[in-house]
C-alpha cells in the first residue's frame, strides 16, 4: 500500500469517528439520522423561512425568481445575523427594494391589477402596509400612499408649473382605476392619451427608474378636481426608489419632500403650496429633464418656470391686448383652468396695462381682455394670459433687447415667437429697453397687415417681459443672406415690393419704423415678407420733434444721423434702399467701413465729435464722393427747395476743389424697386463688385420714383452725409498711410480692378434691362464714361486725405450760420 493510501485510510478513520460523534449528537437532539447535506440545507432553509416570514408583512407574494440582488440580500442577512434573530425592519426594507429591482414586487401583490384609465376610483388612502405601499404606489400606478394626503407621492407631472395646482391629493390604491368621475375625466380631455399610454409593466419601472418611465405615473388617478393631468415628477418617488436611484443615492428620505416642494409652483400658490411644489433643488431638474408639460423641467425654461407659477399671471405687469391667436378661447384647457384656480388663490391687484388698444374685431375679443375695461380681481380671473398658452421652445434668435424663442400652443397647435426681455429696474439700460419694448408693443398692437409681423399679446412675468408674435419660420433676410448668399432679382423685387407694402401701411398710420434692415425683415416659407422688430418705431404726431438718433448705422438715413431733419417717415425708405442693396450684395452699403476704427485712439473731446462745420466739410467730401461715383442725380424732387439752395451754398463752397458748375443733385431715396438706388447701381454679382452706396444712376428718370410713404418719399441730397461720415471715420480713425489706396479699400466694394468692356457700351441702367433682367455691365457716369473703381478709389483716397486736415480739436467752433441741416 502506498504511503498516501495509508494516510488516506487514517483520515477516513478520523472522519468516520467524527461523523459518528455528530450522528450521536444529532440523535440526542432528536434529528434522526439525516445526512449531512440535509443538515446544512436545513440551516439554510430555516434562515430563508425567517426572512420570508419577515417579508410576509410586506409582500403577500412569494418570490418568483429571486434576482441576484435578492440573493445578495439574503446572503447579507445570513452572514450578518444569527438565523434566530429577526432582521430589523429597516434592513428588510432595503432588501425588499433590491428584490423588487430584480423583477419582483415586494410589498405589493403581484395579482393586483395595474391602474385602469377608466373606472371607479378611490381616494381613500391605503393605509395598510404603508411601507409596502410606498414601493407599490410608485411602481404600479404612481398613486401615492400615505397617511397624510399632503404627503402623498404624486406622479411625475402632477405639479406642472403651468397649472401649479396641488395634484394627487388623492391616494388611490393600486387597483383603483384612475378616473373616478366625469369631472376628472373632463379635466383630462386635452391629454387623453397620457393616462392610457403610460401604463407600463410594473417591474420595468421599478427596475430602471429611468426618466421616461415615469410617464407611467401620468396614470395616477386624478380623482380630485384639483388634480392635474400632468403630474409632479417627484411624486413618483418613494424613499426606496430615491435611495436606489443613482442620482439620488445617499439622499435621506426627507429629500423626497424637498424634491417635491416648490419647484413646479409658485411660493404660496394656494393649492399647491407645500408638497406639490418643487423647487430649489437642482437635482430635481437633473432627475426629470424631460418632463412634458412641465416647462420648468425643460432645458429651456418657460416663462412660467421663471415665474412663481400661478402668480405669474397675476404678477403680469402688462397683460396687453391679445390677438385671437393668443388664445382667447377659455374652454378645454386644463392649464388655463388651473391657471384660473391659481388666480383665485392670488387675487393680487393687477398693474395698469400698457396698451389701450386691441383688436376689437377679434372673435375672441372680450371686455375682459380690453385694457379699457377697469380691472377687478374677478375680471382679472377672466383675463387670459397669453403665457398660459405658449410654451417656450427653442431659441430663434437674439437681439439687442433679449432672446426670441419659439412658442407652442399645445392646445391649438399653433406656434408663435416669444420675445423675452429681462427687466431690471435698477439698470438704466434695462429701463430704456423696457421703454422701447413698451413702445414696440404700443405700436405693434395697432398694426395688422400681411407684411407686418402680427402681434399676439404680451405680459410680464417676474422680471421678464414676453411679447408674443406671429412666428415667421423662414428667419430674417439677413439670415437667409448669410446662409444662401445674395438674392436673385426676382426675389429682391418681390421682397422689396412687400416691404414697401408694409411700410405704406405703417406710414399711413404715421408710424415710422426707423430700423428697416435685413435682420428685421422676416420671410416665411412661402416667400411672404414681414416687417419685424418695432423696437424703434415711433408714432409721429404733429408734436413730434426730430427723430432721435436711432437705427442701424449702415441703414440709417443721413438726416437721422444728423438729427436735424425732424420726423420723417421717409427715413424708412432710405433704409429700405440699403436693404435692397443688402439683398443684392449680402451687405449694406458702406459696410466696409467699420465703426471701431473711428473711435480707436481718438483723443477725448469736450464737445461733440462732429461739429456743424466739420459736418459741413464732410458734406463737401460727400458730394465729391457722390460725384465720383456719379450718383445723386435728381430723379425726384427734394422734399423742399431749401435743400437745393443749401446744397448750392454749402457744398459748392469755394476752396475745396469742387466745381461750382455742378448742379445740385437731389438724392432720391430708393422709393420703389424701380426707383431704387440699386436700379442703376452695379450689381456685385455681375461685375464682381459691390455697390458702394444706395445711390442711383443719373440716367434713371425721376418718373420711375414713386413715393409711397405718407411723408413723401424723396430724401434730399444731404443724405450724402452718411457717406461723408463714413469717410470721415475712416480718415480719422484709420492708421493707414497716405497712398495706401489698396489698404484703404480693403474689403471694399472698389478694390477689384474692373475690366473694360469690349463690346458696345451698355447704357447706364445696365443693372436692370428693359425686361427687368440683370445685365452684366459696369458703372457708367452720366457722360457714358465708365466709372472705374480704381478711379473712384483714387478720388476717395484724395478726399480721405483732405479729411485728415479737418480740425477736430476741442473748442473748434462752429461758424455762425452753419447748421447741421446739410447742404
Ligand atoms: N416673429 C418672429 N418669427 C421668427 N423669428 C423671429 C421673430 N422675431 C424675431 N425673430 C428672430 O429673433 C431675432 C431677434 O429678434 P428681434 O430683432 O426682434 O430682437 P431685438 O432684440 O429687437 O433685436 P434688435 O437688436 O434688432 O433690436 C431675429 O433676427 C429673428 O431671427
Amino acid at each position: 500500500m502506498p504511503w498516501w493510501s495509508k494516510h488516506s485510510s487514517k483520515d477516513e478513520k478520523k472522519k468516520s469517528s467524527k461523523e459518528s460523534i455528530i450522528d450521536a449528537f444529532n440523535r440526542k437532539l432528536g434529528f434522526g439520522s439525516e445526512d449531512k447535506s440535509s443538515c446544512r440545507s436545513r440551516k439554510s432553509r430555516r434562515r430563508r423561512d425567517e426572512i420570508v416570514s419577515q417579508r410576509g408583512a410586506i409582500s403577500r407574494l412569494p418570490s418568483r425568481s429571486p434576482s441576484p440582488s435578492t440573493r445578495v440580500s439574503r446572503c447579507q442577512s445570513f452572514a450578518a445575523r444569527s438565523p434566530a434573530v429577526p432582521l430589523p425592519r429597516p434592513a428588510l426594507r432595503t432588501a425588499v427594494t433590491r428584490i423588487d429591482s430584480g423583477s419582483q414586487r415586494p410589498g405589493s401583490n403581484a395579482s393586483l391589477p395595474l391602474p385602469k384609465p377608466h373606472g371607479g376610483a378611490s381616494n381613500v388612502p391605503d393605509s395598510s402596509g404603508a411601507e409596502a405601499d410606498f414601493t407599490t404606489a410608485s411602481v404600479s400606478s404612481g398613486s401615492s400612499v400615505g397617511d397624510n394626503p399632503s404627503d402623498s407621492i404624486l406622479s411625475p407631472l402632477a405639479s406642472d408649473c403651468e397649472n401649479g395646482n396641488r395634484t394627487a391629493l388623492n391616494i388611490s390604491s393600486r387597483d383603483q382605476p384612475m378616473h373616478s368621475n366625469k369631472n376628472s375625466a373632463e379635466m383630462f380631455k386635452p391629454v387623453p392619451n397620457l393616462s392610457n399610454k403610460n401604463r407600463r409593466p410594473l417591474g420595468t419601472r421599478v427596475k430602471n427608474l429611468q426618466i421616461p418611465k415615469r410617464d407611467l405615473v401620468l396614470c395616477s388617478a386624478p380623482d380630485s378636481l384639483l388634480s392635474s393631468p400632468s403630474r409632479s415628477p417627484m411624486r413618483s418617488f418613494v424613499p426606496d426608489q430615491v435611495s436606489n436611484h443613482g442620482l439620488l443615492i445617499g439622499k435621506p428620505y426627507p429629500d423626497v419632500s424637498l424634491l417635491g416642494s416648490g419647484q413646479c409652483s409658485s411660493p404660496g400658490s394656494g393649492y399647491n403650496s407645500g408638497n406639490n411644489s418643487i423647487g430649489g433643488d437642482m437635482s430635481t431638474q437633473l432627475f426629470w429633464p424631460q418632463s412634458r408639460c412641465s416647462p420648468e423641467c425643460s432645458p429651456v425654461p418657460s416663462p412660467r418656470m421663471t415665474s412663481p407659477g400661478p402668480s405669474s399671471r397675476i404678477q403680469s405687469g402688462a397683460v396687453t391686448p391679445l390677438h385671437p391667436r393668443a388664445g382667447g378661447s377659455t374652454t378645454g384647457s386644463p392649464t388655463r383652468r388651473l391657471d384660473d384656480n391659481k388666480q383665485q388663490s392670488h387675487r393680487l391687484p393687477l398693474p395698469p396695462l400698457l396698451i389701450s388698444n386691441t383688436f376689437p374685431l377679434s372673435p375672441t375679443y372680450s371686455a375682459a381682455t380690453s385694457p379699457s375695461v377697469p380691472r377687478s380681481p374677478a375680471r382679472a380671473e377672466a383675463t387670459v394670459s397669453p403665457g398660459s398658452r405658449w410654451k417656450k421652445g427653442r431659441l430663434l434668435g437674439m437681439g439687442s433687447f433679449g432672446h426670441v424663442y419659439l412658442g407652442f400652443n399645445s392646445e391649438s397647435g399653433e406656434m408663435c415667437a416669444m420675445k423675452e426681455v429681462t427687466l431690471c429696474s435698477d439698470d438704466a439700460k434695462s429701463r430704456e429697453s423696457a421703454q422701447q419694448l413698451g413702445q414696440e408693443i404700443a405700436v405693434l398692437s395697432r398694426l395688422r397687415h400681411p407684411n407686418i409681423v402680427q402681434y399676439y399679446g404680451s405680459e410680464t412675468v417676474d422680471d421678464k417681459l414676453y411679447i408674443y408674435l406671429e412666428y415667421v419660420s423662414g428667419g430674417s433676410i439677413y439670415k437667409l443672406l448669410q446662409e444662401y448668399g445674395q438674392f436673385g432679382e426676382n426675389a429682391i423685387r418681390n421682397y422689396t415690393q412687400q416691404i414697401l407694402s408694409g411700410l405704406a401701411y405703417l406710414h399711413a398710420k404715421n408710424t415710422v419704423h426707423r430700423d428697416i434692415k435685413g435682420a428685421n425683415i422676416l420671410v416665411d416659407p412661402h416667400g411672404r415678407v414681414k416687417v419685424a422688430d418695432f423696437g424703434m418705431a415711433k408714432h409721429i404726431t404733429a408734436q413730434s420733434g426730430p427723430l432721435s438718433f436711432k437705427g442701424s448705422p449702415y441703414w440709417m438715413a443721413p438726416e437721422v444721423i444728423q438729427n436735424s431733419s425732424g420726423s420723417n417717415l421717409a427715413v424708412d425708405i432710405w433704409s429700405l434702399g440699403c436693404t435692397v442693396l443688402e439683398m443684392a450684395t449680402t451687405k449694406p452699403p458702406w459696410s466696409q467701413y467699420e465703426g471701431h476704427a473711428f473711435v480707436r485712439n481718438v483723443m477725448p473731446l469736450e464737445r461733440p465729435l462732429v461739429s456743424a462745420e466739420s459736418a459741413e466739410s464732410m458734406n463737401v467730401v460727400a458730394s465729391s464722393t457722390m460725384r465720383s461715383l456719379d450718383i445723386g442725380h435728381a430723379r425726384s424732387l427734394p422734399l423742399d427747395s431749401e435743400d437745393t439752395s443749401n446744397y448750392q451754398q454749402k457744398v459748392l463752397k469755394p476752396g475745396l476743389g469742387f466745381s461750382t458748375s455742378q448742379s445740385p443733385r437731389n438724392m432720391s431715396c430708393p422709393i420703389s424697386p424701380v426707383g431704387s438706388p440699386i436700379f442703376h447701381s452695379h450689381s456685385p454679382h455681375i461685375s464682381g463688385r459691390r455697390s458702394p452706396s444706395p445711390i442711383s444712376s443719373p440716367h434713371v428718370q425721376s418718373g420711375s420714383s414713386t413715393p409711397l410713404t405718407a411723408g413723401g418719399g424723396a430724401i434730399p441730397f444731404h443724405h450724402q452725409r452718411q457717406t461723408t461720415i463714413n469717410l470721415l471715420q475712416e480718415g480719422i480713425g484709420s492708421s493707414r498711410s497716405p497712398g495706401s489706396a489698396g489698404n484703404f479699400y480693403t474689403n471694399s466694394y472698389f478694390q477689384e480692378p474692373r475690366q473694360p468692356r469690349s463690346s458696345p457700351r451698355t447704357p447706364p441702367h445696365v443693372f436692370w434691362d428693359n425686361n427687368g433682367s440683370i445685365q452684366p455691365g459696369y458703372n457708367w457716369n452720366k457722360d457714358n464714361q465708365p466709372v472705374l473703381s480704381d478711379h473712384v478709389s483714387q478720388q476717395l483716397l484724395s478726399e480721405h486725405l483732405k479729411l485728415k486736415s479737418l480740425n477736430l480739436r476741442p473748442g473748434f467752433s462752429t461758424p455762425p450760420g452753419s447748421t447741421n441741416r446739410g447742404p
